[in-house]
């Protein structure tokens, strides 16, 4: 009972402590100083000469004494306080101090982080002494008011004994020479003027800010995969019946409520589950297969690694920032986004034991019997998780899954038999009362703000409740899919949330892609901050298909254009060549610029499959194949899972996929290549599937205003001049190289020559050759054209090409749209 006491009590103060209201107690506190502070010191540079005499005579004790009467406005604690600060601390600069109390105040209102304040009090006290020395020296002896304090006093009559006053002058350009280059970091390459303006946005921007972003972040650091802690079974486990109570374990940190039914006591739910493997979706391959022969570290082939210290790269010693381009930018707070609201759901532990006795008497029906069961209570699922007797067979459970799921007379029950790594088998249950999952909390959470990822994206919570974040830079590409309705719009929306509260305007850029013209429009506010698009395109989202052709092609341009920078810097990948150019070892006169990541979104592909065809599919198909290792990454949307949008080339090359609810059992396989989209709940509830793990997520919900209101508070800041324009895509040049072949050029044996090579998926010149009985020249020609068309890859010397095009449909559609072009 005392126990029980104590443990409320430590719960009780972790919540105060927890309580947001008390830093705001806290800001609101803070405002208050610095505003009585503000006043009273205004009052001093009136009452100063009337009220110092009293205060110097009373001093401390003014605060108490009643006879003594003072003319501050905010009486003798102002007069006290005023007479502190400016006579004996730091003179006019002590305003300084009174700025820093306020910004600190709302700080607090806002609960935002105290890092930057931490940096910010540092420069405000190393300012105001310097200030204060600068003022007693310069104008000490020309008036009595304590311009420079006692401090600025002291430190001038200690510092002028033993430098001279000439000396004295000295050491604060000095000190203010040393602030410009390390603090300031102004490049005094430029002309006056220029570096004049650099000095005055540094100081007005600090002023503003309270913070300047500076360093580049650190590489991002792998967590390897805690392993799965290998279970003990019992010898001869018993097996179990319906309303054992014994071997059913549940593991929950939302609350049980209790119907008729005894308390569960807090330890028992707190009880920890062993670790169904790391969540997060980490490729420790660095490189596409396909992307590491791209980079060829050549000497001969011009790699400018000799450029690694230029000339004028030599007087840069400090690490170039990008995101100084736009020093005063400020990502979003989370304030923007609404609070989600846990406290309200329970789960009903009478609803747990009524679910698992009803799975213990199905698998009994059929006679399977179970040693061990145990509840995991996700946002919207419920995980029970059985050990079979010994002897039983998985599959036979498997088979079982829609009988259970009649009696269990609930939807979306999809069973994992086995669950991977685990030798159990899984039966996801939906509970009656689905916890919804805020975007903010998921951005709120630990591990989205420690999140050391190039494109953290926080998708949503697991069944364990924990969130999952995953690197977009890693998956490569992501392919969202789903029936109407069922939270594809949504997640697209927490996808670009994720990335626009991590990341500032000049290390991410987004395409954005939108046939539908409805579901993406918001974020054309963002077009000088985050977007990228064409020249000379007045409307920053494209929705036309031919502008959405003209933009894929351009993206293959610059991801061309991003190869040659890499081979002359000789780096593997955007990673190593950025921190190349950070270092200052790249020069920008010959073209090396910093490297954004760039994310293609496109919502709602379908349309632009069944417009465009081929000619969006290709370009899409070569951006997922090859952009990995340039930093383009690619989030294709549709609500339409059928094989004629999501075709083979494109599965190929989107290795995760995230399936929302669909409603047919063979859109999942579309989809996911296997079942379980199909019994999924709607509203957010989805599948994460990367190269063959599946897991199953709750997605973060975020709101069309709270959406509208990040992209307010980011669209109201200054953004870029020039918005980040993508290369031209030249049509004419499209014609004189692929499209210059007309059909009626295509060689005889072309088709032939094409199905075989598809067929077999196997790009060999001498294959074509021998199995068709043609001519060496002949084959050659054929291949060419067919490289020409993008159905194979360029030649690779003695190894066969690569076979772009996977299915024989495509090739039909392909040379049927050839055909109808003339
Ligand atoms: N993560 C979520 N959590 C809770 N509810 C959600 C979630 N995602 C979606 N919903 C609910 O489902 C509704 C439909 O979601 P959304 O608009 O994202 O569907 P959609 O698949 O994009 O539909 P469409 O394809 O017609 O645009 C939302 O208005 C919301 O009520």
């Amino acid at each position: 009972m005392a126990k029980a006491q104590k443990k409320s009590g430590q719960l009780g103060l972790r919540m105060g402590l927890k309580d947001e209201r008390i830093p705001k107690l806290f800001g609101l506190l803070l405002l208050f100083i610095a505003v009585y502070l503000t006043v009273a010191f205004v009052s001093y540079l009136f009452t100063w000469k009337i009220d110092q005499d009293r205060v110097l005579r009373f001093s401390w004790k003014l605060l108490s004494e009643d006879a003594a009467s003072v003319d501050n406005w905010l009486g003798r604690l102002g007069a006290f306080l005023s007479n502190f600060f400016i006579y004996f601390c730091f003179g006019l600069p002590s305003f300084l101090l009174v700025y820093f109390i306020g910004r600190l105040g709302l700080n607090r209102l806002r609960r935002a982080p105290l890092k930057p304040m931490a940096n910010l009090f540092v420069k405000l006290m190393l300012f105001t002494i310097g200030l204060a020395v600068l003022l007693s020296f310069a104008f000490g002896g020309l008036t009595d008011f304590p311009l420079g304090g006692g401090v600025g006093d002291y430190l001038v009559s200690h510092l002028s004994g033993v430098l001279g006053g000439f000396g004295v002058i000295l050491l604060l350009l000095l000190l203010f020479g040393l602030y410009l280059i390390f603090e300031a970091r102004i490049d005094f390459n430029g002309s006056p003027g220029q570096i004049r303006n650099d000095v005055v946005d540094h100081f007005s921007e600090m002023m503003r800010l309270g913070r300047k972003p500076r360093r580049p972040a650190p590489p991002a650091a792998r967590t390897p995969a805690p392993a799965a802690a290998p279970k003990e079974r019992p010898a001869t486990p018993p097996s179990l019946s319906p309303g054992d109570r014994g071997n059913f374990e549940i593991d929950s940190p939302r609350t049980l409520s209790e119907k008729g039914l005894e308390q569960i006591r807090g330890d028992q739910m707190e009880m920890p589950l062993e670790s169904v493997g790391d969540v997060t979706l980490v490729n420790p391959d660095p490189l596409a297969a396909g992307a590491d022969n791209l980079i060829v570290a050549d000497g001969d082939t011009g790699i400018d690694t000799s450029l690694a210290v230029t000339e004028e790269n030599q007087d840069h010693t400090e690490p170039y920032d990008p995101t100084l381009d736009l020093p005063a930018y400020e990502k979003p707070h989370l304030q923007l986004l609404v609070e989600g609201d846990t406290s309200k759901h329970e789960v009903d532990r009478a609803e747990l034991e009524a679910n698992k006795d009803q799975i213990i008497e199905t698998l009994l029906n059929y006679k399977i019997e179970i040693t061990k069961i145990r509840a995991t209570i996700g946002p919207t699922v419920t995980l029970y998780e059985i050990v079979p007797a010994p002897g039983v067979r998985i599959s036979k459970i498997k088979n079982l899954e829609d009988d259970i799921a009649l009696s269990l007379a609930a939807l979306g029950i999809r069973i994992i038999a086995p669950i991977p790594g685990r030798g159990t088998i899984g039966i996801e249950v939906p509970n009656t009362n689905p916890q919804m999952v805020s975007m903010r909390e998921v951005l709120e959470s630990e591990k989205f703000r420690n999140a050391k990822m190039d494109l953290p994206l926080a998708l949503g919570k697991t069944i364990k409740n924990e969130v999952l974040i995953a690197d977009l830079a890693k998956m490569p590409h992501l392919l969202v899919a789903g029936a109407t309705g069922q939270g594809k719009s949504v997640g697209i929306n927490s996808i670009i949330m994720s990335l626009l509260y991590k990341k500032h305007p000049s290390q991410v850029k987004l395409v954005m892609i939108d046939p539908k013209k409805v579901e993406l429009f918001p974020y054309a506010k963002l077009e000088s901050h985050f977007l990228a698009f064409l020249p000379g395109q007045t409307e920053p989202i494209t929705t036309e298909t031919t502008k959405v052709i003209h933009i894929l092609n351009s993206l293959c341009i610059e991801m061309d254009q991003r190869y040659d920078l890499l081979k002359k810097a000789a780096s593997r990948n955007i990673k190593e060549y950025n921190e190349k150019f950070v270092a200052r070892r790249l020069n920008p006169e010959k073209g090396h610029k910093f490297l954004p990541f760039i994310v293609l979104v496109i919502d709602e592909f379908a349309d632009l499959i069944m417009t465009a065809g081929k000619e969006v599919e290709m370009p899409i198909a070569r951006l997922a194949q090859l952009s990995r290792a340039v930093g383009i990454h690619l989030v294709i949307a549709t609500q339409r899972p059928s094989v004629n949008i999501i075709t083979g080339v494109i599965k190929a090359n989107f290795p995760a996929r995230i399936a929302y609810k669909v409603t047919a059992k063979v859109d999942s396989r579309t989809i996911l290549d296997s079942g379980g989209a199909d019994q999924l709940i709607g509203r957010g509830d989805m599948l994460l599937s990367n190269g063959g793990d599946v897991v199953r997520l709750q997605g973060a919900f975020v709101d069309t205003p709270e959406v509208e209101e990040v992209i307010n508070f980011i669209g109201n800041q200054r953004g870029y001049v020039e918005p980040y324009l993508l290369p031209e895509y030249n049509t004419d040049e499209e014609m004189a190289g692929s499209g210059a072949l007309s059909y009626a050029d295509l060689d005889d044996m072309f088709e032939d020559a094409a199905r075989l090579i598809i067929q077999q998926q196997h790009g060999s010149t001498s294959m074509v050759q021998r199995r068709l009985k043609l001519g060496y020249n002949r084959a050659g020609r054929i291949m060419d054209q067919m490289e020409q068309l993008g159905i194979v890859g360029p030649a690779q010397g003695s190894k066969p090409r690569e076979v772009l095009v996977y299915d024989e449909m495509e090739l039909t559609r392909f040379i049927d749209d050839l055909r109808n072009r003339g």
